[in-house]
């Protein structure tokens, strides 16, 4: 499986290039929009990012609700989509111009994986999504029956996936298990994906561009100079 994007290894790396990018820039802003199937947890995750507290009385989200949450210097604006059948259609209109798509398993659900894993393949497989990286999170790991990593990783099919990068967590909302992570995570690609640092990134490149061009004419202007020995 692709790991590239955000996987634990590099981590430290992350971290660093996070820390130097946030001296760099204020308030960063982005929309993610939370995919997965009903009762998956995405409104309790975004509860728990936004830390107001796990309930287990949730309703369930009918159409969808777009939440604020700021965290250090970054405004994540969240979208919180039903997951029921009904909606689904949405997903991809939703998650087209979003820097990631983010999917949210009940992965102790296990009677429902194959319909998230169906729902999760269809909606990889739309063209206007190419290519966006995506978050997989196996929520409800508190429950004794939750699949490990390992599995769940199978199940859902995600090793199959080499045409974009992609991470999975396994979380819980319950108990806060790795919310730390997916917040760390989704700050970093704020930063990363934001139009500051598209703009910043090309202004190195034009940077590089003009440098590499006065070098060409410099050595252009060397070569015709008649101080220089003729060549062979
Ligand atoms: N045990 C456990 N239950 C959880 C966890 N996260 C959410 N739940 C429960 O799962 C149920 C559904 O959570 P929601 O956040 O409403 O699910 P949803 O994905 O937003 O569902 P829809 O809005 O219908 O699409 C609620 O009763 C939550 O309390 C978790 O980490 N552990
Ligand atoms: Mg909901």
């Amino acid at each position: 499986m692709n790991q590239k994007f955000l996987s634990s290894p590099s981590m430290s790396l992350w971290e660093a290039s996070l820390s130097w990018l946030r001296g760099l820039f204020f308030k960063q802003e982005m929309e993610l929009s939370l995919m997965g199937l009903q009762n998956a947890g995405k409104t309790a995750l975004i509860n728990a990012v936004d830390n107001v507290g796990y309930s287990e009385d949730l309703d369930p989200t009918i159409g969808f609700h777009m939440r604020e949450v700021t965290k250090r210097n970054v405004i994540l604006k969240l979208r919180d989509g039903s997951g029921q059948s009904g909606f689904r259609s949405f997903w991809e209109g939703f998650c087209r111009d979003n820097p990631a798509i983010v999917y949210v398993v009940d992965a102790a659900d296990v009677d429902n994986l194959f319909i998230s894993k169906k729902e999760l393949h269809k909606l990889l497989s739309k063209t206007s999504l190419n290519g966006i990286p995506l978050l997989v999170l196996g929520n409800k790991m508190d429950e004794p029956g939750a699949l490990s990593k390992d599995a769940f990783t199978e199940e859902m099919g995600l090793q199959l996936l080499s045409d974009r990068e992609v991470c999975c967590f396994m979380i819980s909302c319950k108990n806060y298990t790795n919310i730390d992570q997916v917040d760390f995570a989704v700050r970093t690609l704020t930063i990363l994906t934001s139009e500051t640092w598209s703009l910043h990134h090309d202004n190195i490149l034009s940077d590089l561009g003009e440098e590499e061009e006065a070098g060409r004419k410099k050595k252009e202007e060397e070569d015709m100079s008649p101080d220089r020995a003729p060549g062979p």
